[in-house]
């Protein structure tokens, strides 16, 4: 059954429509402690949901969608690990992405704690050398700007986590996001831009997304052409972030790069065609 036919949600709908045009102001002047009584604490997250419409009832309705639908079930499934991504047929492990280096989350049987940290540790380090400039350009150069390739949650990731930790980035980087596959999007973003500064990441899960696989391969044009025609400069201009590490290393646009073990854990790694992938 669907959610929005269910008796539950029915249920809300009616309630909704009886609060009708009740101003939170009268919520609050019936009840002075609801600042106190509709907050909670979740770790370092503070949520206060006084300020929503809602009221005693409002949260019951809401509590008895989450039962019917099987909330909490899936809840604890998603954290045993069991394949509830049922379009990927897949586990949903955000949780072992944050999990601690000695947690034991096991997927087939299988810890995949280590699988993630391993990743995670790849991405530090290539991070760190850019950071440091220990990885240069092509040309040898201090890579200045890095550009993210991606659409949908392959280019909000990236940019929420650049906004969330901006006041940590290094001062001498520059961060730029190209999204739309109207050219006109890539063509500002690189107009003033150094090709032999320049480092793009191609962020795709899949690595077939049609609008991320142009830009990335217009990207490619532009730093080629931008670097006199070296076709060799490219492995020193794009990295690849991918779950998909047989596609992203075989890409035009990316192609010495190397992805992780192809655990399915998202990895950004690099290589230069000399070394192979680590
Ligand atoms: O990361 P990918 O595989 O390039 O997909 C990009 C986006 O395209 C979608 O698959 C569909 O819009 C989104 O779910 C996803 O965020």
């Amino acid at each position: 059954m669907r959610l929005n036919q269910s008796p539950e949600w029915a249920a809300l709908a009616k309630h909704r429509a009886e609060l009708g045009d009740t101003h939170l102001r009268e919520l609050f002047a019936t009840d002075p402690v609801r600042a106190e009584r509709l907050t909670t604490r979740v770790g370092d997250l503070y949520l206060d949901y006084s300020k929503h419409l809602v009221t005693d009832e409002t949260l019951g309705l809401l509590r008895d969608l989450a039962a019917a639908r099987d909330v909490a079930g899936l809840r604890d499934a998603m954290f045993r690990g069991e394949k509830i991504n049922v379009t990927e047929r897949r586990a949903v492990l955000h949780t072992a992405l944050r999990a601690p280096r000695d947690a034991v989350i096991e997927v087939d049987g299988e810890n995949v704690v280590p699988a993630v940290h391993a990743v995670l540790d790849k991405m530090a380090a290539f991070a760190d050398g850019v950071r440091t400039g220990a990885w240069t350009g092509a040309t040898g150069k201090r890579i200045r700007t890095v550009v993210n390739i991606g659409i949908g949650g392959s280019d909000l990731g990236p940019a929420m986590a650049y906004e969330a930790l901006r006041a940590y980035t290094a001062r001498d980087l520059a961060f730029r996001f190209v999204s739309n596959v109207d050219g006109a999007d890539l063509h500002e973003a690189v107009l003033d831009l150094d090709p032999a500064e320049t480092l793009f990441i191609v962020a795709s899960k899949t690595f077939t997304t049609i609008e991320t696989i142009t830009n990335a391969t217009s990207a490619r044009s532009w730093l080629v052409a931008g670097l006199g025609g070296d076709e060799s400069a490219v492995a020193k201009h794009f990295v690849a972030l991918s779950t998909n590490a047989p596609r992203s290393r075989s890409s035009a646009s990316t192609p010495s790069t190397c992805s992780s073990s192809g655990t399915g854990w998202a990895a950004v790694t690099r290589t230069t065609p000399r070394s192979g992938c680590p």
